[in-house]
């Protein structure tokens, strides 16, 4: 086998163990057999650096240290969800959208409680990762969102697109950072969401791969190329992006209700921090007739639960 091919073969294999370790939570290969073959491919990486592939797992460690962060104009705004507190303003939701959709179907999400990041595809390779920001306007995280190890730097298929999601930090991984920083005499981080924004917010991209952020990927920000909600989430997955895999379909507020009270039940049970529940109506030409408002989707709305006491 030519060094390329062998490159190529190596590349694919830990690729694969790294996508059931993070990506499916299934470890097939003992950790020394990985580092086993990274370490081989790191040495004909480095004996042949013109044949490093973009899909190499090379790309998520290394030092980079960035002078700063580059602003970046999504292609996509990124919108915000309005806010429900109580069943009453689900069903006032409901009454809206059944003024234009009869009988609409709902789609039910987890609502993560994380930081927002948008990744650009762009012929199946990981172009661009981005902050929100404002919407408009967020900041390039490429360099980090590389060193979160559940998404891939190259999709299963060589397409264009934008898709959304949350950037969050298990709660384990959150326990673990913050013992450290209490015996390194550093200031605990209140909750895992304002771990992970400042993780994110690391220059020195080596602290971010240390801490062991993950994402859920939710909505394709770029032209839909499915039908509806549910199809985006199954093709993602095909894609390789991690999607979160508690959902519920739902045609009225009684449906969207008991899955409410099925989440509160388990919240605390969750590896992560959530703070609500995402509806959307789940047909995306529905979702088009809807249309925005000023400042949020027609079509979607996000329960909030009462805020968790402080995380101890
Ligand atoms: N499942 C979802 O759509 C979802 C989950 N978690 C979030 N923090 C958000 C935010 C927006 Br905006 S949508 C969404």
């Amino acid at each position: 086998m030519n060094v390329e091919s062998k490159i190529k073969t190596l590349t694919e294999q830990l690729n694969h163990y790294a996508h059931a370790y993070y990506t499916l939570d299934n470890p097939i290969v003992e950790d020394a057999e990985y580092d086993r073959l990274y370490r081989e491919l790191v040495a004909l990486e480095t004996e042949n650096p013109n044949l490093v592939r973009a899909d190499s797992p090379t790309h998520r460690t290394g030092d980079v240290v960035l002078s700063g962060f580059k602003k970046y104009t999504h292609d996509y705004q990124l919108y915000s969800l309005q806010d429900a507190f109580s069943k009453e303003e689900l069903e006032a939701f409901d009454t809206r959208v059944r003024k234009e959709i009869p009988d609409p179907e709902y789609i039910c999400e987890l609502k993560i409680d994380g930081l927002s990041l948008s990744l650009v595809y762009v012929n199946g390779v990981l172009e661009t990762a981005a902050t929100r920001g404002d919407g408009s306007i967020g900041e390039d995280i490429t360099e980090q969102v590389k060193r979160i190890k559940d998404v891939p730097l190259v999709l299963s298929e060589p397409i264009d697109i934008v898709v959304r999601g949350e950037a969050y930090l298990p709660r384990r991984n959150f326990q673990k950072l913050n013992l450290e920083r209490e015996e390194e005499g550093l200031p605990s981080f209140a909750n895992p969401r304002n771990a992970a924004a400042g993780t994110l917010r690391q220059l020195d991209t080596k602290v971010v791969a240390k801490r062991g952020l993950a994402t859920f990927l939710y909505q394709e920000a770029s032209p839909a190329t499915n039908d509806t909600q549910e199809e985006v989430l199954e093709y993602f997955e095909k894609l390789g992006l991690v999607v979160n895999d508690q959902r519920a379909f739902a045609t009225d507020i009684t449906e969207i209700w008991n899955f409410i009270e099925k989440v509160a039940a388990l919240r605390d049970a969750l590896p992560y921090d959530i703070d609500g529940v995402v509806i959307k109506v789940n047909q995306l030409a529905q979702q088009d007739v809807l249309g925005f408002t000023v400042k949020f989707p027609k079509w979607a709305i996000a329960y909030k639960f009462p805020a968790e006491l402080a995380e101890t």
